[in-house]
């Protein structure tokens, strides 16, 4: 579809297959993959067979308000009539017009940096390209320039209609099947976050029977534990003392890729300094003093899967440094030992210290710090999440009931409100301990009482003054403190004695007749 083939129409008429030589065209554009690229392969076409001076092909956004070029910023507004392109979109019809009237008659910077260097004699001529199927739908514009006579022949030219309407079909099937594939990639993806999200959820929900607790806190700490079991980056677990850090390490474990494989455990504090590093890193024959055989560390017993360090806050400064080297290297040499073994593990480390402040005192390391810490976990503490506190202890009586194989017990609100107020520097680990013990104190089916709670006596003496001091202000009735006060005094001191009379009698310094008539009085032996 040259110029010269144009002026050759006639002959070309009475020559049936030179009407074939458009063939190549149509292959050009069919095989283009996205509108954008027909868009390119169109304008090549144009401007090579044609010998057009300039040629455009601008598409419509899918709003509507501007059409666009391809490789550039330039945006053409549709409803600002300054350029050709907003007047064959919004009349639906081809703009023809001399270059050098449209330098005066249309402003618009960006058309006319277009035309700038293009001769005044020459036409433009901008046709509206129609969405397949559609008759007011427009998929952008098409425009070139020419000189007149080509402009003519190129109108009569049914090679061109033909062209014209291969590109406004191929545009159309490639702009919907694109906006097809686009709508179902946001689809899959969609789909993949929900099922994430819902595989996600079914696995805290699994998690939520160990790491008990309904208080947000732990529903994000749960969603933690599973993101951190996705990945297998190493995690410190930072949290008070009985705050979980075990449970949660071995949670990540057996959540994780590695759960067929080792989980093995240290606690860096229990294990004196010389044995920590054979400990972990095994030893060869002879190496040391009765080392008469050689041993595997537990780094190479946790191949493939997890070592949890806990304590990491006690490891020696030496230690930290080989530490390092196996998580940055993979690679740690046993004690005595001229070769090198390569690690495979996800390292666990978990701290109830502040670690900065250990690295201000240059007892730990900041760089093995940051290391360990890729997924930092930090544990709340009990007091954080008192709204657990009534969940948790019943958990723990059904827990005891089961493991004693005693029939089933409550508390009763009394002790429950007790236990909601105390304070917990142990955290979860002292709130099963003193469920346990009162559960063990409690006769085969009765209700825990308050009075058979040990009472808050880890606190510290600064706390207990402060309370003790907030307590006495309340007292309006000295008769009913000095009762509840020596009520308090010998529940405690029987549960002391594991309910013994005589021993508990013997320490106040009363006699046990004595003793037994107060609690009758006191109401202490009602069950
Ligand atoms: N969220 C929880 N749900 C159920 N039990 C818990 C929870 N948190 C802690 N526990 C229980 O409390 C006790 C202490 O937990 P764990 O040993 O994991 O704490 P820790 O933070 O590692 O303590 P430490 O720092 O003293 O080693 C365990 O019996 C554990 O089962």
């Amino acid at each position: 579809m040259q110029v010269k083939a144009l002026d050759q129409r006639n002959a070309s008429e009475a020559q049936p297959l030179a009407g074939l030589a458009a063939m190549p065209m149509a292959l050009a554009l069919v095989e283009s993959t996205t509108p954008r690229e027909l868009r390119l392969r169109s304008r090549q076409l144009l401007g090579n067979s044609l010998g057009l001076a300039w040629v455009e092909c601008l598409y419509l956004d899918s709003s509507g308000r501007w059409v666009g070029r391809d490789n550039s910023e330039a945006r053409f507004n549709c409803d600002e009539f300054s350029h050709p392109y907003a007047h064959a979109i919004r009349t639906g019809k081809p703009v023809t017009l001399g270059v050098g009237e449209a330098r005066t008659r249309l402003d618009h910077p960006g058309f006319q940096a277009q035309i700038a260097s293009l001769s005044g004699d020459l036409r433009l001529h901008v046709r509206p390209l129609r969405l397949q199927d559609s008759s007011r739908e427009w998929l952008g514009v098409l425009a070139f320039v020419t000189e007149a006579a080509t402009l003519m022949k190129l109108m009569e030219c049914s090679d061109f209609v033909a062209f014209e309407a291969l590109l406004c079909r191929l545009w159309s099937r490639l702009a919907s099947s694109q906006g097809e594939r686009q709508k179902s990639a946001v689809l899959r993806d969609s789909l993949a976050k929900l099922n994430d999200n819902t595989r996600r959820q079914g696995l805290a929900a699994k998690l939520a029977s160990d790491l008990l607790g309904n208080s947000i806190a732990m529903q994000e700490l749960r969603q933690q534990v599973i993101r951190a079991a996705e990945t297998n980056l190493a995690v410190l677990l930072q949290g008070e003392t009985g705050t979980g850090k075990d449970l949660v390490a071995r949670a990540i474990h057996r959540f994780s890729a590695r759960a067929k494989a080792p989980f093995m455990a240290i606690n860096c504090a229990a294990i004196p300094e010389s044995l920590l590093e054979s400990e972990l890193f095994g030893h060869s024959k002879g190496a040391f003093s009765g080392a008469d055989q050689a041993r595997e560390g537990l780094i190479a017993q946790a191949d493939g899967g997890t070592l949890f360090l806990d304590e990491i806050g006690d490891m020696p400064l030496a230690l930290q440094a080989k530490l390092l080297r196996v998580l940055e290297s993979g690679r740690y040499r046993p004690l005595g030992s001229n070769e090198e073994r390569c690690a495979d593990l996800r390292l666990i480390a978990a701290t109830h210290q502040p670690l900065r402040e250990q690295i201000k005192q240059q007892r730990f390391r900041a760089d093995l710090y940051y290391r360990l810490g890729q997924f930092p976990l930090s544990l709340p503490s009990l007091s954080a999440r008192r709204e657990d506190i009534a969940f948790l202890a019943e958990h723990f009586v059904a827990d005891f009931c089961a493991r004693e194989e005693r029939s089933e017990m409550g508390i009763t609100p009394a002790a429950l409100r007790q236990l909601k107020e105390r304070d917990y520097p142990g955290n979860v680990r002292e709130l099963k301990n003193l469920i346990d013990y009162a559960c063990a104190m409690t006769p085969a089916g009765v209700d825990i009482e308050a009075l058979l709670l040990p009472s808050d006596t880890a606190s510290g003496a600064d706390s207990a003054t402060s309370e003790a001091s907030g307590t006495l202000n309340k007292i309006n009735d000295l008769r009913q403190a000095v009762r509840d006060y020596e009520a308090q005094l010998i529940s405690q001191r029987l549960l002391y004695y594991g309910g013994n009379r005589a021993l508990a009698a013997e320490s106040l310094g009363i006699p046990k007749r004595t003793l037994s008539h107060k609690c009758q009085l006191l109401e202490l032996d009602a069950k």
